[in-house]
């Protein structure tokens, strides 16, 4: 059996020292509750001494969310310590967390004191605790830059006077994966008693290498690993759990070891943290990312169409995501458009499907994703082609609010482009002035028609348009994300509609 891993998560209280992400008593329990069900081993429910409220959201976890330890974070002063029992004695299992600096620089210039008096400061902050709860849980704060001997010193007498739990953070995210790891073995090979407690590490993520970090404790030895959901926290945050827990399950033979996280259950944590804190969640976030488990060029969709495995390492699935998600693109291929034209329900012939295919290349050029509201509207007017006498090739526009609007049109005809300009009351007006001058056909508009397809600021616009060209009335549709192009690919297709009928 592999070694287990504890999961400590701090979004509660590290998590919250992010500028804004303050969270309430009823907030603190709503997340709680979600990380009892995701299976944590701790909850840091919060800072109890540093406020009235905290201390009640702190006292309500404990009270109300069964499971994980509640631990509560005090610095190693009486009253700090005092407070976190109120705030934590009633849990099922409670845990005080008492931490002080052990580097110079903490010391020296934070502290005020120097190396003996803080670290009888330690012990009696250990002792003091000790009295009101079994388990404590001691962090040398700034380990990483603290000076070696003094840390294994520090360490084993806060052992002696009772901690069950030692935990070594990199305060400032100061630490390498190679040397961070060496220095939690170097810990457990010099100071025999952390044999008898559990050895915790508390990652930062200033260098971006928090999570790396961690792994590289866990490979050496560590048993409870701190973090929090979508890695916030002080800064630039702290190790991101969900990363963490899907690293050790991915590679479980290479860490030997294991968590006890109900993985399912983190795509719903990672929302609701990033709803309540109000902190978004970059798109390519490893685990919970919008785009983690989106595919969007051509070569790996059409691998992941052959076979997941071929591009990912996570089933969605495992972390509570519904599927992987195909998102066309320009850079999207043949594999992926037909995959997504069979979920819509069409069934192209061939031919059909490489005009839908051109067009879709034409319309995702301009445009940075197409929707299946697209690629419908893309289809039916492909579909419902009339032969092309004219085709649309391109137009360019002088229009402002104190000038007469001028429209430059190309429309080609059996290989020849035919270009000419127009002027008209209004940009679309001046290219349909332009488009009739090509032709030499006159057409009378009578209703017109304009609406986006799509949502966003880059929606696909559908232009329909009904002209009445010698004497009847022909009906014309035109698609792109340029409105005034949509209105002239639909004039355009009025009048192949006129020449289909007259021929
Ligand atoms: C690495 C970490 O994340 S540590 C946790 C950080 N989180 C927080 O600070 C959030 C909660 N903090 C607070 O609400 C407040 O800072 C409080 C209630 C803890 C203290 O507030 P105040 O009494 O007003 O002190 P203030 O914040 O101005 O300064 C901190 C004091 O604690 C001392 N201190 C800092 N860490 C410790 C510690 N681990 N043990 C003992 N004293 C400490 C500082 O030296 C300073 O003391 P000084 O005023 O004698 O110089
Ligand atoms: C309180 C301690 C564990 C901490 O948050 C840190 O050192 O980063
Ligand atoms: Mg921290």
């Amino acid at each position: 059996m592999s070694r287990k891993i504890h999961i400590f998560d701090t979004t509660l209280r590290d998590g919250e020292q992010v500028p804004g992400a303050k969270l309430n008593r009823r907030q603190k329990l709503e997340i709680a509750e979600q990380l009892a069900k995701l299976g944590v081993d701790v909850i840091e429910a919060g800072f109890p001494c540093s406020s009235p409220e905290d201390l009640q959201a702190v006292r309500s976890v404990a009270e109300q969310v069964k499971g994980p330890v509640i631990a509560g974070l005090a610095r190693a002063v009486p009253q700090d310590i005092d407070i976190a029992w109120e705030a934590v004695q009633k849990a099922e299992r409670p845990r005080i967390h008492v931490f002080l600096g052990s580097s110079d620089i903490h010391l020296q210039k934070k502290l005020r004191q120097d190396r003996e008096s803080a670290l009888q400061r330690a012990v009696d902050a250990v002792r003091y605790a000790k009295k009101y709860c079994e388990d404590v849980e001691y962090s040398t704060e700034d380990a990483s830059r603290s000076d070696f001997e003094y840390l294994c010193r520090v360490v084993d007498a806060c052992i002696q006077a009772g901690a069950t739990v030692i935990n070594i953070p990199d305060t400032v995210g100061y630490a390498i994966p190679d040397q961070f790891g060496e220095l939690i073995l170097k810990l457990k090979e010099t100071v025999p008693a952390l044999d008898r407690v559990r050895l915790s590490v508390h990652c930062h993520n200033d260098l971006g290498l928090a999570v790396a970090n961690t792994l590289a404790a866990v490979r050496n030895g560590a048993e409870q690993v701190e973090c929090t959901i979508n890695g916030v926290g002080e800064r630039a945050g702290n190790a991101s759990l969900e990363e963490i827990v899907m690293a050790i399950r991915t590679r479980e033979a290479f860490f030997d070891a294991h968590t006890d996280i109900r993985t399912t259950e983190i795509y719903r944590t990672s929302r609701m943290v990033s709803r309540l804190m109000n902190i978004p969640v970059q798109p390519n976030k490893a685990i919970v990312g919008a785009n983690a488990f989106a595919h969007s060029s051509g070569i790996h969709q059409d691998g992941i169409l052959k076979d997941r495995s071929t591009y990912e390492i996570i089933r969605p699935e495992d972390v509570g995501i519904k599927a992987h998600t195909l998102v066309l693109t320009a850079r999207s291929g043949r594999a992926a458009l037909r995959h997504r034209l069979k979920e819509l329900g069409y069934d192209l012939t061939p031919e059909q499907f490489e005009r839908v295919h051109q067009r879709f290349l034409n319309v995702a050029d301009r445009k940075k994703e197409i929707s299946s509201q697209d690629l419908n509207s893309i289809v039916e007017i492909e579909l419902s082609k009339v032969p092309e006498t004219y085709t649309f090739e391109s137009l360019q526009i002088m229009s402002g609010s104190t000038m007469t609007p001028l429209a430059s049109v190309t429309l080609m005809k059996e290989g020849t482009a035919f270009t000419d300009a127009a002027t008209g009351n209004g940009p679309v007006n001046a290219v349909f002035n332009c488009i009739e001058r090509i032709i030499g056909q006159q057409g009378t508009l009578r209703d017109y028609d304009l609406k986006a397809v799509t949502m966003g600021k880059d929606a696909l616009g559908e232009a329909m348009v009904r002209v009445e060209i010698g004497g009847a009335i022909y009906s014309g549709i035109g698609t792109s994300p340029d409105v005034i192009e949509a209105s002239a690919r639909a004039y355009v297709n009025a009048f192949n509609r006129f020449f289909a009928n007259s021929h």
